[in-house]
């Protein structure tokens, strides 16, 4: 297994070790101990698995209070996950990490707590599971607007898939309870 940082130093790109034989494939998705060693300390309560078809576009969200960290897989397909710095006073509030994942390279994106999450679908179908640290809490959840402009993420896309939810999110700048770099 590698682990190594994406364009966000927090935000972490997981490489498990892929077992191959006549059979096919085997790979640990999650092991507490080994990525603790990596840095994912997290104890996960809470999976969720997501079906899209091809151009749902899902996010951004986060939660606060009860700030969610997020272990996202690829089951089957590809997409394009993305996670914003969304915490008031970070160095890098603002920007984003865009990292494709898809059913062969079977990465894993750690996105921590006070980042926002998205993600679009690039194949026919994307099967997405991922593990939460905290559990859903709908009240609390913050929906950021996908193609903010201050944003700049490139999406690749310009009509996605959206829930009413995500279309009618605001812009990062007129959020006002969002989360404090420091007391995440
Ligand atoms: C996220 C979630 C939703 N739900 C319900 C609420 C609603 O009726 C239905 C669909 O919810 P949503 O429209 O919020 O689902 P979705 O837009 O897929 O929301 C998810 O997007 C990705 C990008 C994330 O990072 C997740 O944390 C989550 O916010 O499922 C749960 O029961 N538990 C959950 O954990």
């Amino acid at each position: 297994m590698n682990v190594f940082a994406s364009d966000l130093p927090d935000v972490l790109i997981v490489q498990p070790r892929l077992v191959g034989d006549a059979r096919g494939v085997l790979l640990e998705s999650y092991q507490a101990s080994r990525y603790a060693e990596h840095g994912i300390s997290a104890s996960f309560v809470q999976d969720n698995i997501s079906c899209s078809i091809k151009g749902v576009l899902r996010g951004l969200h986060l939660q606060n209070p009860n700030a969610q960290g997020k272990l996202v897989s690829v089951v089957s397909g590809a997409i394009l996950d993305v996670a914003v710095d969304a915490r008031i006073g970070s160095p890098t509030f603002g920007r984003h990490a865009a990292i494709e994942l898809d059913e062969e390279n079977r990465r894993q994106a750690w996105i921590p707590r006070g980042f926002a999450h998205g993600f679009l679908t690039l194949s026919e179908r994307a099967d997405v599971l991922y593990k939460c640290d905290q559990l859903y809490s709908a009240k609390d959840e913050i929906t950021i607007r996908w193609d903010d402009p201050a944003l700049g993420i490139p999406w690749g896309i310009e009509t996605p898939l959206l829930s009413a939810k995500d279309r009618a999110a605001p812009l990062l700048a007129d959020i006002p309870n969002l989360p404090r770099y420091g007391d995440i």
